[in-house]
């Protein structure tokens, strides 16, 4: 096995381990009949070349890797409404099976490119066949609009590295905004929408009985 196989193993078992415990939260909430504030959950360990980079960006020498980057392993929890996101942070944080370290609100706190997000950092402690290993891993938790202008970004952000041409920038600061409002405009109309969506898995699940029947 290669040097990184064998580091970035415990990592790949966290995201496995973590997509299936958050995704575990949405089929708890479809059971209930109750709205879910997760819509998706996903999930990756960052490509090795990405860790260089990064190391190299900020100064992280190799050694220091594990302990000062916090996403290696990252997973990101897609939520319909702003007020999920809440909702979602505090079962994160009543949680026993890890511990959060670090949150960061660039939601209250945007950042400068526009980006909004809530993240969450954990420890999160990885059974191995030599005993217990604790890792770090962040949680990023965003609306379907945040998400959507945060994937656009970033794939502009790797072809331009972070040096976008004035108009694109205008251009992704005037989306930003309008991410913003699509945000608030849904949350206007959440009760209709939650309504709709109940009667419309409802209806689903009596054709489902319905076709079993037959
Ligand atoms: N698309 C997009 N994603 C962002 C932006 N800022 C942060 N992120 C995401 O959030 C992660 C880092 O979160 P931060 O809380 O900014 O972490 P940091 O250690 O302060 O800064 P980084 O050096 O970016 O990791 C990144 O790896 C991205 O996935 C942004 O402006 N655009
Ligand atoms: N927490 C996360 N959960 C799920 N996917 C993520 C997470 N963070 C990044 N990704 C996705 O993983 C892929 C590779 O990301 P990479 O780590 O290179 O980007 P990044 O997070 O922007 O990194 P950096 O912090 O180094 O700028 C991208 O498609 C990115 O959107």
């Amino acid at each position: 096995m290669n040097h990184w196989d064998q580091f970035l193993a415990p990592y790949k078992q966290a995201i496995d381990e973590l997509k299936i415990k958050l995704k575990g939260m949405r089929s708890q909430f479809e059971l209930e009949h109750i709205h879910s504030p997760i819509e998706f959950v996903t999930g990756r360990v960052k490509p090795i070349a990405s860790i260089l980079d990064k190391a190299q960006q900020k100064n992280i020498p190799l050694d220091k890797i594990e302990s000062e980057m916090q996403d290696i392993a990252g997973l990101r929890m897609m939520c319909q409404f702003v007020d999920d996101i809440e909702t979602v942070v505090k079962l994160l944080r009543q949680r026993n099976d890890f511990r959060i370290v670090e949150e960061r609100n660039y939601i209250s706190n945007k950042k400068q490119s526009g980006y909004r997000s809530y993240h969450v950092v954990i420890e999160y402690p990885v059974q191995t066949i030599r005993g217990e290993k604790k890792i770090l891993a962040e949680i990023q938790i965003r609306t379907l609009a945040m998400n959507f202008w945060a994937t656009i970004e970033h794939s502009l952000n790797y072809k331009y590295k972070g040096q976008f041409p004035e108009e694109i920038n205008k251009r992704l600061q005037s989306a930003a905004e309008a991410a913003f409002r699509l945000d608030e405009e849904m949350s206007q109309i959440k009760e209709e929408i939650q309504e709709a969506q109940v009667y419309f898995t409802k209806n689903k699940e009596a054709v489902k009985k319905l076709e079993e029947k037959n």
